[in-house]
């Protein structure tokens, strides 16, 4: 939809319509291109301005009507007729203008912006290139570099940025329409012909060849496996080096092969699945449309180890005062100059003060007296957690929310050392805090509605991915890290190496193997895990029951390798070797493998020869196994949250949508009868053993993924 109005006399205004972010949808391109017509058919319209109702220009097409059977006014020739045409038109771009959005506004003659106006090409978030011209108009505008740069990463850039690089022609600080109207009346009459972007030659940078190289390289790199930002790096090659009508081609070429894709799939049922987790619910059916959060303008943190810095970090980032408290002297001084140099560094880079003035540093945790809300990061220790917060419901003001930082510890036996349960919830952070996007908010039984909107509204004002999970150990994230890593630790007792397990992982997409990711996040971390569970406890050294615990088939090499001080990066030795402490290349180490052999030898395993199949079912059906017991014990609301926690916070590669829907793609048969395979051949394994939830699905036709929770319903209800 698009309306069409004459302003100021002989300007046709087209607003386009279709909330909430005025998406090219069918219907809105039909009316871009009626309007369009009416206004260069009219005698008296002698220049013509695009805009977009609500305070937004357009943000791209509309992806919910991606699919085969797309209809309406496709978007290249609609752009074409607006630059073809011989009356002015100028783009009046507020809010956002992304993907075909931009596009749209690279066809017109000028681009009005308003300062706060974001402006990006982010089609390669999504699998997919900048297909309705961009990828040729773009580089002639700005050139390849720039183009190159905002293509192949889909960044958004400031109003500011845009006119620094030749996008927009003005940023105006007043009311867009009227600035871009007033722009239109001062243009009207004038010749078009400097004005059509796809008319340039585009320049042609030095070095073009070793230019694209570096690009291509880079692009192969930080997406492994990704398909859309080589294709997008193709994409500009040809704006580069063909002419426009050529370009094109290999464009629409490009985008044939990305838009069917199974990446482009996942990308954007990722794109979904992140706004989907906002509307989370808890299982007495309250939820983010029933619950208000409390205001919070001041917050605490108690323990200032790395996370409770990072911690810190991101809620004075947010606009928070924060009050940190730390008993040891000490580490309180070594926090507060760690925090603040990070801050600085972080105001550096974004060209803006340090919040430092927000934080206040204390000894004392009466200090948090006055606190909305607590986040208590000490140490993993239930003992010394359940001290703290026994002091908190003694000193904070009634209605704090009290938050605990715990990776795997019971939240629901903390809220019971508190007069007042329900305003306990978990607010899992991963390391480092102000960097990494993903917060796990855990309720437990007794946590109010209220603690748990109010945990979710400062996750997203931090800017975090944040989803709401149930308490169990583990929560998602780490309950389905158990039996990855079992795997892994059984695959080298069967003759792999941590590098074949990382090489299968890594060309998978992951950032980093299962064994690498141990060595930086550190082996000790796992270790008092398994302690703590009754399972890393010192055996006999050699002998069948080293390697059964609780009845179980149980690996002790991890065990064992941290028994030798070797915890990864830190130590300078783990699964691999380091140049020295706290070095982070990897290098193969002769050690660990004599240690294999000698491991093997002593409880009689035989090694064999394991392919990276075998390594990548292993690990991610067992892995996706628990994501299913984790959906039937309702730990996740549904698929798209384990999705998002994985995505966001465990390094699984983004094209492939997350455990869940990589299931989906996989075919929930094929990963059935795969684990049913490996539960036969490993029977002390309960963690291959088909869960029924998978089961059960597989029974009813294996529905997609977004049908998956009618299902878990049904079986919730009969349960
Ligand atoms: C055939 C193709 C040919 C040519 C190539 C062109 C391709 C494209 O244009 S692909 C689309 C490129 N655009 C984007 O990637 C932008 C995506 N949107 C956003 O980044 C943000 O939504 C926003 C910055 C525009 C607004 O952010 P915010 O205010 O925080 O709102 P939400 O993100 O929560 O979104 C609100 C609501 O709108 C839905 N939505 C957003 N963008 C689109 C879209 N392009 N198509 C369809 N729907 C969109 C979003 O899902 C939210 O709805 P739900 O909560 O119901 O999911």
């Amino acid at each position: 939809m698009a309306q069409y109005t004459r302003v100021s006399g002989i300007v046709g205004l087209i607003t386009l319509q279709n909330p909430p972010v005025n998406a090219l949808s069918a219907a809105v391109r039909q009316g871009i291109v009626d309007k369009v017509e009416t206004a260069l058919s009219d005698p008296k319209v002698k220049s013509v301005v695009i805009c977009g109702q609500n305070g937004i220009f357009c943000g791209g097409a509309d992806i919910k009507e991606f699919g085969p059977k797309m209809s309406g006014p496709p978007l290249i020739p609609m752009i074409h007729a607006i630059e073809a045409a011989n009356k002015p038109v100028v783009a009046a771009i507020e809010g956002s203008a992304l993907g075909g959005g931009l596009e749209l506004a690279l066809g017109c003659h000028y681009r009005i912006a308003h300062s706060k106006a974001r402006l990006g090409l982010p089609e390669v978030t999504l699998g997919l290139l900048p297909a309705a011209g961009g990828s040729q108009r773009l580089p002639r505008l700005i050139g390849v570099p720039a183009a190159l740069d905002l293509i192949t990463t889909g960044r958004h850039v400031t109003a500011a940025e845009a006119l620094q690089l030749g996008i927009v022609d003005q940023v105006t600080d007043n009311n867009t329409v009227d600035a871009a109207v007033k722009f239109a009346l001062s243009v009207a009459g004038q010749s078009l012909d400097a004005r059509r972007i796809s008319t340039y030659p585009c320049p042609q940078p030095s070095h073009l060849d070793a230019l694209f190289e570096e690009v291509m390289q880079k692009v192969r790199q930080s997406a492994r496996g990704a398909m859309a930002p080589v294709a997008c790096v193709q994409a500009v090659r040809a704006a580069a080096t063909l002419p426009y009508t050529q370009g094109l081609e290999r464009e629409k070429e490009l985008m044939a092969t990305l838009f069917t894709s199974g990446q482009a799939r996942a990308l954007q049922y990722i794109f979904f699945a992140q706004r989907a987790v906002g509307r989370w619910r808890m299982p007495s059916g309250a939820g983010w449309d029933t619950s208000k959060h409390r205001p919070v303008n001041k917050a605490a943190v108690i323990g200032l180890g790395t996370m409770g810095q990072g911690i810190t970090v991101a809620l004075a980032q947010t606009g928070l005062s924060v009050v940190a408290i730390e008993t040891q002297e000490k580490q309180l001084m070594k926090a507060k100059q760690a925090v603040s140099s990070t801050l600085e560094r972080g105001a550096k880079r974004r060209g803006v003060a340090p919040p430092l003035d927000r934080i206040s540093y204390s000894q004392n945790i009466q200090a948090v007296a006055d606190v909305d809300l607590v986040i208590e990061a000490v140490f993993e220790d239930m003992g010394l957690k359940m001290e703290v917060f026994q002091q908190l419901s003694a000193v904070c003001k009634p209605g704090t929310v009290l938050c605990t930082n715990t990776s795997a510890l019971d939240m629901d036996q903390l809220a019971s050392e508190t007069p007042n349960p329900e305003l306990v919830v978990g607010m899992h952070f991963f390391s480092p805090a102000h960097v990494m996007k993903l917060l796990e908010v855990v309720y437990g039984p007794r946590s109010s509605p209220q603690a748990v909107a109010t945990a979710m509204q400062l996750g997203k004002k931090m800017g975090k991915a944040s989803v709401v999970v149930g308490n169990c150990r583990g929560f998602v994230g780490n309950r389905m890290l158990m039996p990855y890593s079992e795997q892994a630790f059984f695959l080298l007792e069967e003759g792999a190496t941590p590098e074949l397990v990382d090489r299968a992982l890594e060309e998978f997409g992951f950032s980093m193997g299962l064994f690498r990711m141990s060595d930086l996040a550190g082996l000790d971390v796992g270790w008092r895990v398994r302690k703590s569970a009754g399972l890393a406890e010192p055996r006999e050294a050699s002998g069948q029951s080293a390697r059964i615990r609780k009845g179980y088939r149980y690996s002790p090499i991890a065990d064992l390798i941290c028994e030798q001080g070797r915890f990864g990066q830190k130590t300078g030795s783990g699964w691999y070797q380091y140049d020295k402490p706290g070095s982070r290349v990897a290098r193969s180490d002769p050690w660990l493998h004599s240690f294999l052999e000698q491991y093997r030898a002593r409880h009689g395993l035989v090694a064999r020869s394991i392919d990276h199949q075998e390594v990548l079912e292993r690990c991610l059906y067992a892995m996706i196994n628990e994501g299913f017991r984790i959906l039937e014990d309702g730990i996740a609301a549904g698929p798209e949250d384990i999705d998002v926690i994985y995505v966001f916070g465990y390094g699984w590669p983004r094209h492939r949508g997350g455990p869940m829907f990589y299931a989906s793609m996989v075919g929930l048969a094929k990963v059935l009868e795969r684990l049913e395979h490996y539960h036969q051949a490993h029977p002390d394994v309960p963690y291959l053993q088909p869960c029924s939830l998978l089961k059960r699905l597989v029974a009813s036709g294996s529905p997609p993924v977004h049908r998956w929770r009618e299902v878990i319903k049904k079986l919730h209800s009969q349960l």
